[in-house]
Order: structure tokens, then sequence, then C-alpha cells
């Protein structure tokens, strides 16, 4: 036990630089990882948010768990008066889904959203007290990506200045939304505008769906949970739930009305702002989502790393630190490198970009108030396209460090079967990730398309300015080390990216309709948009490198990761970067090489790049990833408490066991 937990201090003694300073860009700003680390340790050391008995429970004890702990916490962020800064830091942490994401994280979003300022004076403060509970009710039975498909009803009826939502059909029910099924008291209800027989499409709807008097569904509501979900844990503590109206009626005045508005006399009034801001609350979420994929990463990275430095099979005996023969460490075996170290990189390369998310994001917010609304298309590009790229990458990202802690990584204990099932509907919710990927193909088309008409592509897109000169380049590269030039490696992805797209542009023109193309060529418009949002991560790794970065050695390593980052997409989309001649075979052979020796320079740094996480051991929950490396001697221990070591004796012995043992004794004597 003793060696165990020297092991890893001994691999912490080889960090090549600050850990201290290395939480601190980690964090995002010395403020940032002040309050998150005193929330953490707050959320760590108070028994009323103990997480660990959560794979064992029922699906009515983990759900009646998580109205507990959600009702806990709102006691504490009161009872401690805590910023709303502090509180959503204590919600993170906490780590419990439940209807208070959705209602903290979409409804009150929709209707600062989409609600008029008058509406916003009435409803916000009932949801900021928690008066009412809210949810975000669009995706139904029958349709969740098409959401012009959307089929429940909001009836204009002049006589009573009242809309009548209802769900026509059975595929119009409303389907999946969060704290939907048994806590929310109201919905954001998006349904197809009707006023003087006239269908104006999707628009959103404040609806009360049950009493606050005894929580029992209004009438005219349906109500209830669409059952349990993939994985024990995870997201069956929240209750995502159908909802069917039968002509239930709202005031004219609960109609979202930022957008466009209904009059008295039921006339449809559209409003300055561009209609997809109705779609604003979707922008809002898909970035705290990139936010959340490094984080639900960088916690499976944690976990798969510390256990692969104190995991020791097979290899030469070696020596340890004390003298004593010991098998290798699987953290050093070069394949265990290959799979593991690129992912820590993406961990690191996540956290960036979704910085950078949150800059665009707050830029957007601040130009719409000034009814600028030049950068939507943009910022649509780039929540949607990250948020693919990253929860796809995640998602795969935890199982692969589920499979590099062999078979205890699939014990419950690991943390890692529960975290993968948490995070992976991410690559689902918030918008499918392919449909999300044609969309941001749709938005390079365009661009493409505007460059004959000497439009100049701005932001992200800037890079297409270049046309010219990045099809016809190339790449530079004559010795590995050439690899390590941040310029070298922007113009490869710039030029794979560019060519992708051009040639998507150019294939389209040789069908019937643009609609034809864009069918029959999807595969490579994904393609197309997925060397786009990679470059995004690339050059906004590269800007923070360019950035004044503090402490010993801390740049050194980010820039070990961000080479890492990039040479290891460039070894998996090789085909890509070949193709379209972005670089030779040799170049690609180069690459490799320099990846290689980058795995071997960060290897010795990696447990202290865990650390610079600052994970709480309450948080990551899991035997595996414990700090002090104490693996053995807990699994052991946890094995233990399950349930079903309670008796000796299992339960159903003597009904179904022990009957056949005798039965098989008496034949024997036969
Ligand atoms: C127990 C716990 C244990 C452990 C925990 C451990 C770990 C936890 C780990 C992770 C979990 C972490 C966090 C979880 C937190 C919260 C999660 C909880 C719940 C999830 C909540 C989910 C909610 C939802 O899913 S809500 C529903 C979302 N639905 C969608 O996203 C639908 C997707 N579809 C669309 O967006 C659209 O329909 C469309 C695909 C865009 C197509 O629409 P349409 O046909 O109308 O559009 P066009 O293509 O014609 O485009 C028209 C035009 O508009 C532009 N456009 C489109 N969308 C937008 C937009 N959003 N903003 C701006 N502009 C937009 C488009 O580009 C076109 O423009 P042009 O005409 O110029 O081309
Ligand atoms: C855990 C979870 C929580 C959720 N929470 C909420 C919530 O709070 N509120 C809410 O309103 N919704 C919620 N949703 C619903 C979610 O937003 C939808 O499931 C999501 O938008 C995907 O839509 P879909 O289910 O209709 O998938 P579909 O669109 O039916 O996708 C099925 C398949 O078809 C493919 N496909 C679809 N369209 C195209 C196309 N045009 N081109 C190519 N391929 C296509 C997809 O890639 C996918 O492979 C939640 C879902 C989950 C899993």
């Amino acid at each position: 036990m003793e060696r165990i937990m020297d092991h890893l201090a001994h691999e912490r003694s080889k960090a090549q630089f600050s850990v201290e300073e290395m939480k601190i860009i980690w964090a995002g700003s010395l403020h940032a990882f002040q309050v998150s680390d005193r929330i953490a340790r707050l959320v760590a050391s108070d028994p009323g948010f103990r997480k660990d008995n959560r794979a064992v429970l029922s699906r009515k004890e983990l759900f009646k768990s998580a109205l507990r702990k959600a009702a806990y916490v709102w006691k504490r962020i009161n009872e401690l008066a805590l910023s709303e800064e502090e509180a959503s830091w204590l919600r993170f942490y906490v780590d419990e889904l439940a209807y208070a994401y959705i209602h903290w994280g979409m409804f009150v979003p929709a209707i600062k959203g989409s609600a008029t300022e008058e509406q916003q004076q009435k409803w916000l403060p009932l949801a900021n007290n928690m008066q009412i509970i809210g949810t975000y009710a669009q995706t139904e039975l029958g349709h969740g990506s098409n959401v012009r498909g959307l089929e429940t009803t909001a009836t204009f009826d002049q006589e009573t200045d009242e809309f009548i939502i209802h769900s026509p059909t059975l595929t119009s029910s409303k389907w999946w939304p969060g704290g939907l099924g048994k806590v929310a008291t109201h919905a954001v209800v998006y349904a197809r505008l009707i006023t003087d027989g006239q269908d104006y499409g999707v628009h959103g709807f404040l609806v009360q769906i049950r009493s606050l008097d005894d929580h029992f569904p209004l009438p005219g509501v349906t109500v209830g949970d669409i059952g349990m979900k993939f994985g024990s844990g995870a997201f069956n503590s929240i209750d995502n739930g159908f909802l069917r109206f039968n002509h239930v009626r709202i005031p004219r005045n609960q109609m979202l009305m930022k957008v466009s508005r209904v009059t008295r006399q039921g006339k449809y009034v559209e409003s300055n702002v561009p209609k997809q801001l109705l779609y604003g609350a979707m922008v809002y979420v898909r970035q705290i989502i990139v936010a959340d994929a490094s984080i639900a990463l960088s916690r499976a990275v944690c976990i798969a790393t510390r256990y692969s430095a104190v995991r020791r099979q097979f290899g030469p005996p070696h020596e340890d630190e004390n003298g004593k023969g010991v098998e290798t460490q699987v953290i050093d075996y070069k394949t265990q490198q290959s799979r593991l170290f690129p992912l820590l990189a993406s961990a690191y390369a996540f956290r960036f970009v979704g910085e950078w998310l949150k800059w665009l994001y707050t830029d957007l917010i601040q130009k719409l108030e000034a009814n600028d609304f030049s950068t939507l298309p943009e910022a649509h590009a780039c929540t949607a396209g990250l948020k693919s790229l990253t929860t796809s990458a995640a998602a795969d990202g935890i199982k692969e460090c589920w499979k590099l802690c062999g078979g205890h990584g699939y014990l419950s204990s690991s943390g890692l079967p529960e975290l993968y099932a948490a995070f992976v509907p991410a690559c689902t919710y918030e918008g499918d990730n392919i449909v999300l990927l044609l969309q941001v193909s749709r938005f390079l088309m365009k661009t493409i398309s505007q460059l004959q008409t000497g439009k100049k592509p701005i932001g992200t897109t800037a890079y297409m300015a270049h046309v010219e000169h990045l099809i016809q380049c190339r790449c530079t590269v004559q010795k590995a080390e050439d690899w390590l030039n941040p310029s070298v490696i922007l113009e490869a992805f710039e030029a794979r990216a560019i060519r992708l797209s051009v040639a998507c542009a150019e294939n389209l023109t040789k069908f019937a309709t643009p609609l034809q193309g864009f069918s029959e060529l999807s595969p490579d418009l994904v393609e197309a948009a997925v060397a786009h949002c990679q470059l995004i991560v690339v050059s906004k790794f590269i800007e923070k490198l360019q950035q004044n970065i503090e402490g010993n050695g801390v740049k050194q390593q980010l820039e070990t990761l961000c080479n890492i980052y990039c040479l290891n997409l460039i070894h998996k989309h090789l085909g890509d970067f070949l193709s379209t001649g972005s670089i030779s075979p040799k170049q690609a052979s180069l690459a490799s090489d320099q990846l290689r020796s980058r795995y071997s320079k960060l290897r010795s740094n990696v447990i202290a790049l865990v650390d610079a996480f600052n994970y709480t051991d309450h948080f990551l929950g899991s035997v595996l990833g414990r700090y002090d490396g104490n693996v053995y001697p807990k699994l052991y221990e946890e094995a233990w408490k399950d349930p079903l070591n309670d008796s000796i004796v299992p339960d159903g012995y003597h009904e179904y066991i022990q009957p056949l043992l005798k039965q098989q004794l008496q034949n024997a004597r036969l």
C-alpha cells in the first residue's frame, strides 16, 4: 500500500513545471481558480453531497436522492448567501443531474433570450427564486432535429385573447424535456403559431403545466416520465418527460414576444430582430456544452492517467525509486501513451476553445443588444460545430479511458461507466452531432460562394480570404523539428480545410439542384465541416500560447500538448491531408516521428498535468483516479460495500441454489 502511495508522489516529483500556476491557466484566472477551489472543497466535505452509492440505488431512490440534493443545494446557496458565480460552481461540483440543470440552463436562458422586457420582469423573479420550476419543451415524439416539423399548435382565439395549446397527434407529444416528467411547474413550449387561419411556424410559449398548490397536472395536461435511460445512475436521476395538451388555454401575453408578436386583433407582427433568435437558447447551451466536454474528458483522463501510473504489468524487472524490483508501469508502454496522451492534450485544447467560445458568445450578446446581428451566423456555426466536434471526441475519449484501465475500468467504482453514460447523450441533445455539422457545412458553402462576390470572410473563416494561396501552397516541412513551428501546422490545417470545402463547393455545382447536391454529398460536407472545426481548435490553442503565460515551465508543457493535439489529428486524418496534397507522405512520416518524441517529452509531467485540473476525489468519484494512488486496498474496500456482500449466504440460496445442489447430490447417490 505504502509503495503505491509513494509511487504517485514520485511521479509528482518529476514534473518540470509549476502545477499551481497551471491550475490557474486551467481555471481561466486566479479568481476563477480560487472560487472553484473553495466551492469544490466545501462540497467534498459536506456529507449531504455524498454520491458514492449512486450506482446501487433503484430508479425511484436515485430520483428522490437527486431531489433531496437539489433542495439541499438551494438551501446552502441561500444560507451561505452565495453569488451567482459561486452558486453555479456549487451545482457543478455536486455533480448530480437534476431538474435544476434545465431550469437554470435552458428555461431561464430561453426567457432571457426570447421574452420581451415586460415579460422578463414578470417571469424571471419567479424563476430566479424557484417559485416556479421550468423546463424546455421543444422536442416531440416525432421530431427533434427538424424543429420546423414540430406539430404542437398554439391557435389564437381572438374572442378570449388566449392561445389554445394542443397536441393534435401522438407524434406531437413533447418527449425528452428534462425535469418535465415529475417536477416542472412551467414549460417553455415550442408550438406552431396559428392566427387568422394562417400557420406562422414554430414559436415559444410559456405554459403552466402543474398546480402550484398540489402539483397535480392542470386540466387538459397529460404528463409523465419517459422511462429508464442508458446506464446505472447517470441520466436516470433526472425525469425526462412526455407532455400532451388537450386544448389548454394560456393568455396571449404568454407567447414569448421578443422576435414577433400577435396583437389583440390577432395580427402577426414581426420585430426587426432575425427569426433565428428564437433558437437563441440553443446557441447559449451549445457553448456551455463545449466547456462540459473538456470537463468530462479531463475527468476521464485524470482517472486513466493516475491509474496507468499505479498499474504495473509485465516488462523487464525495473528498480523503483527505493531500489526494489518491480514490473513496468503501464503508462510506460508506448501504445498506452499513444492512446492516452492525445486525450490529455484534447482536454486542454477543448478547455481553451471553450474559453474562446464563451468570449465569442458574450461578444454576440453585446452586439445583439446594440441591434448588430452581423456575427449571429458565425456564432451559430461555431457553437454548433464545436459542440459536435468536442462532444463526439469526449464521448469516444471517455470510452477509451475506460479501456485504458483494463478490467477495473469496467467497475462502477472506477467512475468511468457512469461518466460515459452521463456524457454520451451530449452527442445527441442540443442538436444531433451530424445534423449540426451539416449546419456548419451550409455556412461554409455560403462563405465560399460569397468569396466570388468580393465579400470578405471574417472571424473563423478569415483564412478563406487566402483561398488562392491555400489551394496551391506546399507544406515546407523537411525534418521532424519543422513540425514544431506553429505557422507550419496552421497552414497545413488551413490548406486541408479549404481544399475539402472548395472540392465540395465544386462538386455541388454538378447536381441538378443544390438540395440534391447537399443530400448526395452530405458525407463529404460533414468531413469538410470537421476539418474546419478542428482548424478552429488548433488555431485557438496556438493563439493561447501567444498570450503572456506565466509560471515556471507552464508554457513549455502547453506547447508540447498543443503539438501532440495537432500532430495526432494529422495522424488520425492522414487520408484528408494526403488526398488534398496538404502534406506529402514523407512529411506525414516526419509528423509521426515528431509525435513519438513529444510523447517521451510529456511522460514525466503527465501526473502533474492531470493534478492541474484540481479535481477533488469527491468530484472524480473514482477509486482508480484517487489522488493518493491507493487503488488496490480501496477497490477491495469498495467491493465489500456492495449490497450483495451484506449477507454471507445470498438471498435466494434457500429457494434456488440449495434445492438444486440437493437434487444433484441425490441423483449422484442413486
Ligand atoms: C448523475 C450524474 C453523474 C455523473 C455526471 C457526470 C458527468 C456529467 C457529464 C456531463 C453532463 C454535463 C452537463 C449536462 C448538462 C446539461 C444537460 C442536461 C440536459 C440537456 C438538455 C437538452 C436540451 C435539448 O436537447 S433542447 C432541444 C435541442 N434541439 C435541437 O438542438 C434541435 C436541432 N435542430 C436545429 O437546431 C434546427 O432545426 C436546424 C438543424 C438548425 C434546422 O432548422 P431549420 O430547418 O429551421 O433551419 P435551416 O437549416 O433552414 O436554417 C435556417 C437559418 O437559420 C440558421 N440557424 C439555424 N439554427 C440557428 C441558431 N441556433 N442560431 C442562429 N441561426 C440559426 C441557419 O444557419 C440558416 O441560416 P441561413 O438561412 O443564413 O443559411
Ligand atoms: C438525455 C437527453 C436529454 C434531452 N433533453 C431535452 C430537453 O430538455 N428538451 C428538449 O426539447 N429536447 C431534449 N432532448 C431531445 C434532443 O434535443 C433530441 O433528441 C435531439 O435534438 C436529436 O433529435 P432526434 O432525437 O429527433 O434525432 P433524429 O433527428 O431522429 O436523429 C436520428 C438519426 O437521423 C440522423 N439525421 C436526422 N436528420 C438528418 C439530416 N437532415 N441529415 C442527415 N442525418 C440526419 C441523425 O444524425 C441520427 O443519426 C434530449 C435528448 C436526450 C438524449
